[in-house]
């Protein structure tokens, strides 16, 4: 049996293995289990087998290692957009929400990691709960001023009623952190029933940094366990985790799916690349009308939970898990060539099924991939009536079919991911759901009377006057350009006075960082001034001006972005959903020049 740093070392080796390659920008965690990660890459480079990485560690210590072994590194100041970051967690629930920073580390990790296209989170699976905070402390990073004052706040807030806090201790004085603050750990006895409200409760609080709920950031969790499969030491009464693995040993990746309950079980021979195709892929089931329209594509099996299907050129497939499953759920899911065909070879993970579907990426075309999909207690997801579908781009979830026949799918595939999407929730909150991005028109310009370089405009945002905001576009723009000129404007932000003027809102613009230019974002003709912008897959639930919205631009700035078409997009960190543009009016938000570049 593995010991705990045998696992740590095997997830931590295989989040290198599979998820950077190279000329990326990685974000590289702290703690015992990213150590490993740490350790992969440096090896990696040192080898020449990965080449023109740079890297931005998330702690003192995890610098000093990647130091040590020559890992070029950099900062979110120069490189504000990860490919990937790696990282442990100190708890991991059945939605992939995560408590972090029991290794201190919590707000680098979250600047970090928030950047990311992709997180991807390793743990051995003694870190799987059932709810967040119960295994320990959840930290908060607090400013060392008045640290009492901020406990007495934290301890009055409703969404954490009943937790007990504690100022963590090095060696009889307070721990101080990389950004010499203090840590203040809670504790609780019951798991956190609303962590999205715990963490903006928290959050609002002045003196609070940063909290460790990490929630809706993570892309994929590597989970080790011994064996293969190991039942983890969960409460009775909750669900079971069972562990997809890393290790070097593919057949160790593959271990279980024998049953719905984990034990220890030898490699199905397709890990082994064998030509036979798992036992459990099955024929086509034509029980349903999902599965009767996805046979032309795929593969459906009577057996629970399985199936195989061949990938084709444009699939971005989802796997529709079947009626049953809850839209939520938590899904370990495994995929491999079934045939011996290049590949991976084998990719297992955590993920949370949306709206019944899991979305596999990855596939290499014409090549048959063998699919296991279980819950946390290894039981399958389907009911029997597992599926897969090529539902091509569409993302999974996000309440949209996708276009029939679309990108060469077949119009049976296109059918069938309709039909497993058609049933899905409405879209999940986001932290773009809380922002309120309006369409405007700048009603007059003027320069700041005290700042040379900013403009004050009044903006009318469909309210019952316009709004005053204070721009840094002069060296941007001439005035004339500006007024009359329509624009989108973030409307919830905290208002935050410049030289003495009041700014109630920001001028959404694309710069072009080579070439110097900015320029305000354009709504579409068909928008309306007031109208509020959307964004398929995110809920618009926009929350009251102030902190709150501050915090979540600040979080999505970096997924903000204008495409090679000039079309303003918003990428998830995570890089798992493909960019969402910015609609309004039936159209979509545009920089008019077409420029390429960040938007902010
Ligand atoms: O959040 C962290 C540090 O701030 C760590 O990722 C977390 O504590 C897990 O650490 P380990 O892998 O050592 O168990």
């Amino acid at each position: 049996m593995a010991s705990v740093e045998e696992l740590k070392k095997a997830t931590g080796y295989k989040s290198v293995d599979d998820h950077v390659t190279s000329g990326m920008v990685v974000g590289l965690g702290t703690g015992s289990t990213a150590y490993y990660a740490v350790e992969r890459l440096g090896q990696k480079l040192a080898s020449g087998e990965l080449t023109d990485i740079v890297a931005i560690p998330t702690s003192i210590r995890t610098k000093e290692q990647a130091e040590s072994l020559s890992i070029p590194l950099v900062s979110l100041d120069t490189h504000p957009v990860l490919d990937v970051a790696i990282d442990g967690a100190d708890e991991v629930d059945g939605a992939l929400n995560l408590v972090k920073g029991r290794g201190g580390a919590l707000l680098r990790e979250k600047m970090v990691e928030v950047s990311a296209k992709k997180f991807v989170v390793i743990v051995d699976d003694t870190k799987l709960v059932p709810g967040l905070g119960i295994s320990g402390a959840m930290p908060v990073e607090v400013t060392p001023f008045c640290v009492d004052f901020t406990v007495a706040r934290l301890l009055k807030l409703e969404s954490i009623a009943g937790c007990t806090a504690k100022v963590r201790d090095d060696g009889g004085k307070p721990y101080v952190t990389d950004n010499d603050n203090y840590i203040v750990d809670l504790y609780f006895t019951e798991p956190i029933a609303d962590a999205v409200k715990a963490g903006e409760e928290i959050s609002s609080l002045v003196g609070v940094v940063e909290h460790g709920l990490f929630l809706g950031m993570t892309s994929e969790v590597i989970v080790a366990g011994a064996d293969g499969v190991k039942p983890p030491p969960l409460p009775p009464s909750t669900r079971r985790s069972r562990s997809s693995t890393a290790g070097d040993d593919a057949r160790t990746c593959a271990a279980p799916y024998e049953g719905p309950r984990m034990t220890a079980a030898p490699a199905p021979t397709w890990m082994a690349r064998s030509s036979a195709p798992p036992h459990w892929a099955g024929t086509p089931d034509a029980a349903s009308r999902a599965t009767a329209a996805s046979a032309a594509v795929a593969t459906a099996s009577s057996v629970p939970g399985a199936a195989s299907f061949t990938a084709t050129p444009a699939m971005a497939a989802s796997v529709a898990l079947g009626s049953g499953v809850p839209a939520a759920a938590a899904a370990v899911v495994t995929y491999a060539p079934a045939g011996g065909a290049a590949g991976p070879a084998g990719v297992s993970s955590l993920r949370t099924a949306t709206g019944g579907c899991v979305r596999l990426r990855g596939l290499a075309p014409a090549t048959t991939y063998a699919v296991r999909v279980v819950g946390l207690g290894g039981e399958p997801l389907g009911a029997g009536r597992f599926v897969t579908a090529a539902a091509a781009d569409a993302p999974a979830g996000a309440g949209a079919p996708p276009p029939a026949g679309g990108d060469g799918v077949p119009a049976a595939a296109a059918e069938a991911a309709a039909a497993a999407t058609a049933a899905a929730p409405p879209a999940p909150l986001t932290e773009l759901s809380r922002l309120e991005f309006r369409v405007g028109v700048i009603r007059s310009v003027a320069v700041h009377p005290d700042a040379d370089g900013l403009y004050v405009e009044e903006v009318d945002v469909g309210e019952a006057a316009p709004r005053t905001i204070v721009s840094g576009l002069v060296a941007y723009q001439p005035a004339e350009a500006l007024d009359g000129r329509r624009v989108v404007v973030v409307a919830n932000l905290k208002p935050r006075v410049m030289r003495g003027i009041a700014s109630a809102g920001m001028l959404l613009c694309a710069s072009d960082g080579d070439k110097g230019v900015v320029e305000p974002l354009s709504p579409p003709d068909g928008a309306a001034v007031g109208d509020l912008v959307t964004f398929n897959g995110h809920a618009s639930a926009p929350v009251a001006p102030g902190n709150r919205a501050s915090k979540a631009f600040d979080r999505v700035v970096g997924g903000l972005r204008t495409n090679d078409e000039g079309v303003a997009v918003y990428e998830a960190p995570g890089g798992d959903a493909p960019p969402v543009p910015f609609a309004v009016g039936g159209g979509v938000v545009v920089s008019p020049s077409k420029l390429i570049g960040t938007v902010s």
